[in-house]
Parts: structure tokens; sequence; C-alpha cells
């Protein structure tokens, strides 16, 4: 029986889950690494590697460890973040920002790399998050085969849900390395997307927001 089912993506509304098989739950992690790590060796067969080389011969397995427990673990919902959540005892009702947040995520059009910055903030409606919570929700949802702009829907929309608030700003400025390793070769321009809902679609909370995070 699989542990897991779409349900579980029950955040993921229609217009931003991303495109999933309806039996994509169905097999394990360990047949899923042994499965991509044979189709990996015929690819770099095909490729004309050697795989009887020193360095070589672990690569297939490398890879489909890395595809599954690491860069796409974030398809898994078993590794969704739990978050931590607290009483606003405090009062404290103001905006939280926490910034620079690492992205590593993977374009799906070419499964090349893209890294940058996420930006977020909430207002409490009563509750308060552990802080790496949020660094937490960013990982997770990198950790997919991904466009930008999905990405930051889906981070804004886990926030929204795990705060009980509408009061939520995400910002991602990134590099696609399918823009800048290869086809266009551009290494100077990056993608900046942004969700703005609730209190921060008000222009001067926006600012505020755009301030903190030095933009
Ligand atoms: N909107 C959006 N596009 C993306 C993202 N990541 C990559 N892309 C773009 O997806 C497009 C894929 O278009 P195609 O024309 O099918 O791909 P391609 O022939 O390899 O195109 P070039 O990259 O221009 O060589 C490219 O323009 C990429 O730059 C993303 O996060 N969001
Ligand atoms: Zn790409």
């Amino acid at each position: 029986m699989p542990e897991h089912n779409l349900a579980d993506y029950e955040i993921d509304a229609e217009n931003f889950r991303t495109p999933l098989k309806s039996n994509a739950f169905e097999m394990d992690d360990e047949s899923k690494i042994s499965l991509i790590s044979d189709h990996f060796t015929s690819i770099l067969n095909i490729l004309g590697l050697d795989l009887t080389d020193d360095s070589l011969k672990g690569t297939p397995d490398r890879i489909a460890k890395m595809y599954v427990k690491e860069i796409f673990s974030g398809l898994n919902p078993a590794n969704k973040p739990v978050p931590t959540l607290f009483d606003n005892h405090y009062r404290y009702s103001e905006m939280l920002v926490e910034k620079n947040i690492a992205v590593f995520s993977n374009c799906e059009h070419h499964f090349v790399p893209i890294t940058g910055k996420a930006h977020v903030a909430y207002i409490s409606k009563g509750k308060v998050i552990g802080l790496s919570k949020l660094n937490r929700i960013v990982q997770y949802y990198s950790r997919r085969p991904q466009v930008q702009e999905r990405l930051t829907i889906q981070i804004a929309e886990e926030i929204k849900r795990v705060m009980e608030t509408d009061d939520v700003a995400v910002m991602i400025d990134a590099n696609h390395h399918c823009v800048s390793s290869r086809g266009i070769q551009d290494i100077g321009s990056s993608t900046i997307t942004t969700s703005f809902s609730g209190k921060f679609k008000n222009v001067d909370t926006r600012n505020e927001f755009l301030r903190y995070i030095g933009q």
C-alpha cells in the first residue's frame, strides 16, 4: 500500500500543484533508486562512457540516490516539514521577515540547477513559527523539478496554511543555469518572482518588506 496519495498535496490546489501521475506514490524509495540507477547506466553507456572506470562505476547509483533522497526529495510528502508553532504571547504584531534563505532547486525543463535567495514574511494572526521552519518550507518545495513561479506560490501557500493567515509575502531572486550555462548563456541575468497576499497587497506594507530585504 502506498504511504501517501495525492490528497497529501491538499494545499497544492489545481492551478499550482506539481504535475504528478496518479500512481506517483506507489513505489518505495529503494525501488525508485534501483530503477533510476539502471536507467542512468543506460544513459552513460549511450554517451560512450566506460562504466568499469573507477571514478564512474558508482555514478548511476550516486545520481539515483541524489535524485530520490536529496534534490527531488520534495516530491515525497513524507519529507514535508512539520512546523513548530508557538502562541504569540508577546503580541508581536509587526511583520516577521526571514531573508536570504538559500534556494537550491532544479529547472523542470532542463534538469539543471536554479540557485538563489528567497525572502519570506508573514504577519501573525496569533501563532509564531519556529524560524528554521520557514527555511525548511523553502527547501522542501525547492527540492522538486520546478519553475520559479510555481515554487514561489507553493511556498507562499504553505506559509499561509501553516500560519492560518493571508498576510504573507515571498520573493525569490534566482539564477537559472539553463539560461547561464547553456542556451542563451547569459550569466548576468537573474529572475525575480513575488507573491503578496493579504496586508502585503497594501503598498506601504509591501514597501516595508522590500526595504528590509534591500530591494
Ligand atoms: N517561466 C519560466 N521559464 C523557465 C523557467 N526555467 C526555465 N525556463 C525557460 O523555459 C524555456 C523552455 O523553452 P524551450 O524553448 O522549450 O527550451 P530551449 O529550446 O532549450 O530554449 P533555450 O533555453 O532558449 O535554448 C526556456 O526559455 C527557459 O529559459 C522558470 O522557472 N520559469
Ligand atoms: Zn531550464
